[in-house]
């Protein structure tokens, strides 16, 4: 694409030179160390540093064009906006043509459940033989191409980059975890949503969001993204959160509903769950199947049945949704069992909030035979209401807790571990900072048929420490703790 097309998504602009010479653009970003001969370079005023300041460093990598807010002296034509960030959106949207058109497009949000909800609908089209793509916490996915990615939600230029790379590999539908912050930040402007999906609001992110009514607003942008035309379009919303019931009024989309608890379209009952997976009728509108899942706990219901919902939305039947939930075998790091012959039951699941922790908690007291142990930390640089309230449930919901840490980022780990003591007495808990330390004195304390928790770390395999990630995953963690058991 020339330059001067490109910049022709910008509406209002002023150009440093009125006469530049055209040039073929090789890539449009606002990371210098993305930048490579050919490149446009946007300048973004980030929450550390300000990308104004990376001029020359892109110019010297060969960038030949610079979108930027502020008076900046250079050798390359500058275009001038009032707000680079919005510009961003608008430039990824044209470089990458527009790929969310041409695909189905499914975002999910809410506090939890989004990484399992994408995957169970991801895993229908993938059973239907259909190009499938993702974007999530845990990955990017083009078919079964996997990238790795550091946010939930990527910034707006990774995102359209992404779809169009789907787009070319003929991916049909496409699954998409939408964040709080992706959405106030405007990572996912310009993607056309067929459908979106709901899953819960409870509290999380305060760090960033500071009041829960701005981290719900952060959440409904998502259905005002969806916009106030008649297109076609679809909201999955969990009625039985008073959050879901408000947020139907915030988009002319169709509606469907889903929930255990009130009358909705679709809906789940004779809900038996076990250690080895659950068990329910499933009712979608006037159809009635049963499914047999692997995934574990009442919460994996809503989670089914906002799957469900968006597939069924994007076409699929109610026969193959069901064959392909009875086919799924769960997702990394969420209630995962960690397999041994000690007759300990050992769980590694990403429980980061206090609803989340609630859930699995409750779950895992419903099938533990003998005492339950939770292990659990909070992470630094995040929001730090959330720790006595964690710390509280974990003494409340099981046996032992044992309080450690997860990631303490530049935060210092007394200080989040003094908050998270203020939610109980201290002699409620076992304290034990090192976390590889914490999951073996669980593993050694535990009798045949107790159950272990180790919650909030899931899929991660790493620890950061600092601004250092050093290599730890609880699972594998998990396993060594077994084997090196001794039982007291
Ligand atoms: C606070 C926050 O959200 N920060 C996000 C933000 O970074 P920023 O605006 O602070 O960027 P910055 O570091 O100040 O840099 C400013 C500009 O200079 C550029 N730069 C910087 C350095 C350099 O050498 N060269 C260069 O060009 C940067 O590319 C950027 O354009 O924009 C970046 C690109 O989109 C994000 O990666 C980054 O997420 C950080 C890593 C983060 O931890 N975010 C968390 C809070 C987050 O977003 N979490 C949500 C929810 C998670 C969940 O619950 O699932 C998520 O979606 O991941
Ligand atoms: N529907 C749900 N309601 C409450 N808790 C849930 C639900 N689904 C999952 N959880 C809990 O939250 C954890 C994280 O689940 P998941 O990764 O699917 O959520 P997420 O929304 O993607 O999280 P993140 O915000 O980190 O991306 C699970 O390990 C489980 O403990
Ligand atoms: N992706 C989320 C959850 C992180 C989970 C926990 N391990 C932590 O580090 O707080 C976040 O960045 O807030
Ligand atoms: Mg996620």
């Amino acid at each position: 694409m020339l330059a001067s097309d490109l910049i022709q998504a910008l509406k209002y602009k002023r150009l440093s030179q009125s006469e530049f010479t055209d040039f073929k653009v090789t890539t449009v970003t606002q990371d210098t160390r993305q930048v490579v001969p050919g490149a446009v370079f946007i300048a973004i005023v980030g929450a550390n540093v300000d990308g104004h300041q990376f001029i020359p460093q892109a110019i010297a990598k060969g960038a030949q064009m610079i979108i930027a807010q502020e008076p900046v002296e250079t050798t390359v034509p500058v275009v001038y906006v009032k707000d680079t960030h919005r510009a961003m959106a608008f430039l990824a949207d044209k470089f990458y043509g527009s790929p969310s058109q041409s695909m189905k497009m499914i975002g999910v949000t809410g506090t939890n459940g989004k990484t399992t909800v994408t995957h169970l609908i991801e895993e229908v089209f993938h059973d239907l033989g259909e190009g499938t793509g993702l974007i999530g916490t845990l990955y990017r996915k083009v078919n079964d191409q996997v990238y790795p990615t550091t946010n939930t939600t990527p910034d707006v230029l990774t995102n359209q980059k992404t779809l169009a790379e789907m787009r070319d590999a003929n991916v049909k539908t496409v699954s998409m975890e939408v964040s709080s912050i992706a959405l106030v930040q405007g990572r996912v402007w310009g993607i056309n949503y067929d459908i979106c999906v709901f899953t819960n609001f409870t509290e999380d992110h305060l760090a960033y969001h500071k009041t829960m009514s701005q981290y719900k607003l952060a959440k409904s942008l998502l259905f005002a993204q969806m916009g106030n035309t008649f297109s076609g379009k679809t909201a999955v919303m969990n009625i039985d959160d008073p959050v879901g019931r408000e947020f139907i009024d915030y988009t002319t989309s169709n509606i469907l509903t889903y929930g255990i608890k009130h009358q909705a379209d679709i809906y789940a009952d004779h809900i038996k769950i076990t250690i080895h997976g659950t068990e329910f009728d499933l009712h979608v509108f006037d159809e009635v199947k049963h499914v047999k899942t692997h995934l574990i706990g009442e919460f994996n219901v809503y989670n089914s049945l906002a799957a469900v919902g968006a597939a069924y939305a994007a076409g699929a039947s109610v026969a193959e949704i069901v064959d392909s939930l009875s086919r799924v075998k769960g997702v990394k790091g969420r209630f995962q069992l960690v397999p041994s012959n000690t007759g300990v039951s050992v769980i590694v699941d990403y429980a980061h909030t206090p609803d989340g922790l609630l859930n699995v908690l409750e779950t895992l007291n419903d099938f533990a035979e003998q005492d339950t142990y939770c292990i659990v930390g909070c992470g630094g640089d995040r929001d730090a209401q959330k720790r006595p309230q964690m710390a509280k449930i974990a003494v409340d919901n099981s046996t032992h807790a044992i309080l450690t840490e997860d990631n303490p980022r530049t935060e210092d780990p007394h200080k989040i571990m003094d908050d998270m003591l203020a939610g109980i007495d201290s002699d409620q808990a076992t304290v034990i900072f090192n976390r590889r330390e914490a999951i073996q004195y669980a593993v050694n304390r535990a009798k045949p048929g107790d159950a272990i928790i180790i919650a909030g770390k899931g899929h991660e395999d790493y620890q950061i420490i600092g601004k250092t990630k050093h290599h730890f995953d609880d699972y594998e963690e998990a396993e060594k703790a077994l084997k090196n058991r001794h039982s007291h």
